[in-house]
């Protein structure tokens, strides 16, 4: 599904963004503390109100969505995110499938197979029936992406998804990214895990300041501009670069 933004903004914090991301892209969203990442992930998912500019799905304006529609689109694990403590995690991962349920369409069979598959992806079936509560900060962050998941999106919308996980989960969730075939926005601080994305949108002062290939957009001199960093790239054949970076 295409994710359309038209002039977005919201209050002094993001300033006219406009963007179209493909169906079926993998895009990074990139910038410094505080430049408007999240804030953007939320006016994409049409989460704030009195918002400047126009999201749409395809062709359809989120405004002239009904929330539950968009939920059946557009799925959000957000930085933050959090679960009722009492919940087990099969229990929080079902929750992703309250937009396809309905008093003639009750949780059944194909529901409790598509949540386990979700807990497969994030490899969190072991723990299918542990108290959130009991669970790791890097746990907690799969189980919601399960949860995402199980509300099968066509865009999924990813706020710092690897930013508790151990570095096999940070390798294995780009990966599993990699291979979804719906749309995916994520904010992302790890520079060289944004290579990956098919594109991405480099965010500075609420304003998206470039936007494209991660190879030809992030140069050092960027890099040096909008994060204060210096870097230097590291080429290997059949590989996305990587940079190593230095304090300026
Ligand atoms: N509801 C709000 N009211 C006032 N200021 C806000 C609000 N939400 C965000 N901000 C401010 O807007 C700026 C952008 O915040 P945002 O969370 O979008 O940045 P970010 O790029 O995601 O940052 P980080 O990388 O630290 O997560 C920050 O300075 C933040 O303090």
């Amino acid at each position: 599904m295409r994710i359309t933004a038209k002039a977005l903004g919201w209050r002094q914090i993001v300033r006219d963004v406009s963007v179209e991301i493909a169906a079926g892209e993998t895009f990074g969203l990139v910038g410094p503390n505080g430049s408007g990442k999240s804030t953007l992930l939320r006016l994409l998912a049409g989460l704030l109100p009195r918002a400047a500019g126009q999201v749409a799905l395809d062709d359809t304006p989120l405004s002239a969505m009904a929330r539950r529609d968009i939920a059946r689109c557009l799925a959000f694990v957000e930085q933050h995110a959090d679960t009722a403590e009492a919940l087990r995690v099969r229990d929080a991962v079902e929750l992703g499938r309250t937009p396809w349920l309905s008093p003639i369409a009750p949780f059944g069979a194909q529901d409790a197979d598509i949540v386990d598959m979700a807990l497969a992806r994030v490899d969190m079936q072991a723990m299918a029936d542990r108290c959130w509560a009991t669970l790791s900060g890097g746990e907690r962050q799969r189980v919601h992406l399960a949860r995402a998941l199980a509300q099968q999106p066509r865009v999924l919308q990813l706020d710092e998804p690897t930013n508790h996980l151990d570095i096999h989960h940070q390798l294995a969730l780009m990966a599993l990214v990699r291979t979804l075939p719906q749309t995916v926005v994520m904010a992302i601080h790890d520079l060289n895990q944004a290579m990956t994305c098919d594109r991405v949108g480099v965010m500075s002062g609420g304003r998206m300041l470039a936007c494209g290939d991660p190879a030809q957009v992030l140069t050092p001199e960027l890099l040096a501009a909008v994060f204060r960093v210096g870097a230097t790239r590291l080429d290997a054949p059949g590989q996305p670069p990587l940079f190593r970076f230095h304090s300026l």
